[in-house]
């Protein structure tokens, strides 16, 4: 995997005919067709034929020569008609997905196996990936279900006392798709500038960038039921706590109360934390019944995070509204998104989310700001939601809503992910307070 100078940069180009910033942001050591002036194209297009009888190729030719360096063997090709060209690790193919880019620093095994990620490729800003490898604690969930990971370097090894897989490995098992040695500074200035796009990640050298483009220009995501295709199938009771090795609150009682989660697509550090404070948790599918919840008379419901459009599901929504108002509630990120529908307001899609473990966050009831973990595209609209229901957070690099309470149904809910993996702690006593609202309901 060591670079060569003469493959570390992967150059893109727009394909003609579509919306273009190439001209505006063009990147270092990127090949630049502009959309329409014929005599740019032509004079661009001869800086690519001679990019590609270099080693910047991006069909491989097998000449037999032996390389220590890997050369260019697949394309994101994105809606906007930029191609980037890159090498692929992990799993061979194609595939499309909307891209977004996360700027946590660490725990690149957590996001994979975070299902909020379904139907998106996750890329990293971190531009160092690979380098701890894998290991069978810090899964968020028992697959990947993400479309595939975009990053700038694969470590060409490993080092930590945890890792038993390298990361290539591990995304080949999971058959999904990964490349390296691409622009992730300029893929995601443009998803910042433009909004988050989709994008189609291919290995398949048989077709061309314009079909590529097709599929990612008619591909969906708002809209989408994505909490169906990663819930659960049936009810199971959870156990594990957070391994003591890394445990950090030590006065917690065992099964004080009984919690129901509902798996919208749920990170296995939620449930963790909430045994850790002393909670025994059932973990029901997204699609059970809310009768069937209540009349196991649980001390608090739990509604998880998951993956898609909040809009797009409104049996969970009529779900949460059957629920809220009869037993204590905390909503986290896809939870939150229903309980501000179930309330009677409206979600919205942001034009590139949040997605890292470095986002402040303020607490406007006691004015502390935590350093959090976030993950999402969409946000509640707090205009629209009725009166007596509390906005208690917001997010200090937008100021949009963070965070809902509303204490006449006992209600409580956050956009961000207070059980972090990967992330900061700041935020883990939102689990606490949880634990005291179930405890008030009690007296
Ligand atoms: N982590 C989550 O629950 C994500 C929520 C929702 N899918 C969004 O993107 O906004």
């Amino acid at each position: 995997m060591a670079m060569s100078p003469a493959t570390a940069s992967a150059p893109f180009r727009c394909l003609s005919g579509t919306k273009s910033r190439c001209a505006a942001q063009p990147s270092p050591n990127s090949v630049v067709v502009a959309a329409s002036p014929v005599s740019l194209r032509s004079r661009a297009i001869g800086v690519l034929a001679k990019v590609a009888s270099g080693v910047q190729s991006a069909s491989v030719v097998d000449d037999g020569a032996q390389r220590p360096w890997k050369l260019s063997d697949a394309r994101l090709v994105l809606e906007d008609g930029s191609v980037w060209r890159a090498k692929s690790f992990g799993a061979s193919g194609t595939q499309v997905g909307e891209v977004v880019f996360n700027t946590s620093l660490t725990g690149y095994q957590e996001i994979l196996t975070d299902p909020s990620y379904a139907g998106q490729f996750v890329l990293m800003t971190n531009p160092h990936i690979g380098n701890t490898g894998v290991n069978p604690d810090d899964e968020e969930s028992n697959q990947c279900f993400l479309g595939g990971l975009i990053i700038r370097n694969l470590s060409i090894c490993t080092s930590n006392w945890r890792c038993t897989e390298t990361l290539e490995e591990y995304l080949i098992k999971r058959n999904i798709m990964g490349i390296y040695d691409v622009d992730t500074r300029a893929i995601t200035r443009r998803l910042r500038e433009d909004g988050s796009l989709i994008g189609v990640l291919s290995t398949d050298q048989s077709r061309t960038d314009n079909e590529l483009l097709k599929m990612a220009q008619n591909w969906k995501i708002v809209g989408v039921d994505l909490i169906s295709g990663v819930t659960c199938d049936a009810p199971y009771e959870w156990s594990d706590k957070t391994d003591s090795d890394w445990e950090f609150k030590r006065d917690q009682s065992n099964g004080t109360f009984h919690v129901v989660a509902y798996d919208f697509g749920i990170k296995h550090n939620i449930l963790r934390r909430l045994t850790s404070y002393g909670c025994k948790i059932t973990v029901v599918p997204a699609n059970w019944p809310a009768s069937e919840v209540l009349n196991l008379k649980p001390d608090g419901v739990l509604f998880s995070n998951g993956p898609g459009d909040p809009a797009a599901v409104p049996y969970a929504v009529k779900t949460v509204q059957e629920i809220i108002g009869k037993v204590p509630v905390f909503g986290i990120c896809m939870g939150h998104q229903l309980i501000g529908q179930a309330l009677g307001g409206k979600t919205f899609k942001m034009k590139f989310g949040h997605h890292g473990g470095n986002h402040p966050v303020c607490d406007l009831r006691s004015g502390r700001v935590d350093i959090s973990a976030q993950n999402h595209n969409y946000a509640v609209d707090p205009k629209s939601l009725p009166e007596g229901v509390k906005v208690t957070h917001i997010n200090l690099n937008d100021d949009s809503c963070a965070g809902l309470q509303y204490p006449k149904m006992k209600l409580m809910s956050l956009q961000y992910h207070p059980e972090s993996s990967p992330g900061p702690h700041d935020s883990d006593t939102a689990f606490g307070e949880f634990i005291e609202l179930m405890k008030s309901n009690r007296l």
